[in-house]
């Protein structure tokens, strides 16, 4: 059977809805779950093949987006929360109880700092920005994906409209270069 990549994309995509207010996230406990209010929609949503993003039982990738991190909030059962690693650029918090990630928080100056990764699928609403991209492509092979499997991954992103990459999507990338270049001082070319 072919490897499920993750049960938004395997089915094909849902578009989400531009004008999506935000909503909850919740943990997989039974009960006592960890609750996260979120005030907007999120940006940037990409499945998300490394080590260190959550992925649900069975999927090979992650589904992770980013969300300004004064539209975060924790709503319940904050205390079940702990971060995995805190040597990580993105501080994961995850349930102590059941191990789903609510979200990750960068503290140090980053590029992406002020913005939180979450997982829109712990949401119950519909509406969340549909995964536009696929990064961290090659990373799955480090968690023990043979090799020669990597044709048919990028074949079923690219069937469901999806570019994929091996580090983060143009944009993102651009500004990863665009901060590490003002922290060193570069001044830009003229066009
Ligand atoms: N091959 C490594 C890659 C890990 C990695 O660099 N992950 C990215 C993307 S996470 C969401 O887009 C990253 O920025 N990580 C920073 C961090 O996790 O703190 C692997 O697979 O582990
Ligand atoms: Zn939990
Ligand atoms: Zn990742």
């Amino acid at each position: 059977m072919a490897p499920s990549i993750h049960p938004l994309i395997d089915n094909g995509i849902t578009r989400g809805d531009p004008n999506f207010p935000g909503g909850t996230l919740h943990c997989h406990c039974p009960s006592n779950q960890v609750v996260i209010a979120l005030k907007s929609n999120i940006a940037h949503n990409h499945a998300c093949g490394c080590s260190k993003c959550w992925k649900p039982k069975g999927a090979l990738f992650s589904i992770v987006g980013v969300i300004p991190r004064d539209n975060l909030s924790v709503q319940a059962n904050e205390a079940k929360l702990a971060i995995i690693d805190s040597s990580a650029v993105i501080q994961r918090y995850a349930c102590r109880d059941c191990g789903v990630h609510l979200f990750g928080r960068i503290e140090k100056a980053h590029p992406f700092h002020g913005l939180d990764f979450v997982h829109a699928e712990l949401s119950g609403q519909k509406g969340w920005q549909e995964p536009q991209f696929a990064g961290f492509v090659s990373s799955i092979i480090e968690q023990g994906f043979n090799p020669k499997g990597m044709d048919e991954v990028r074949a079923k992103f690219k069937s469901a409209g999806l570019e994929t990459y091996d580090a983060l999507s143009p944009p993102l990338m651009d500004l990863i270069a665009t901060f590490t270049a003002q922290k060193a001082g570069v001044k830009f070319a003229n066009l």
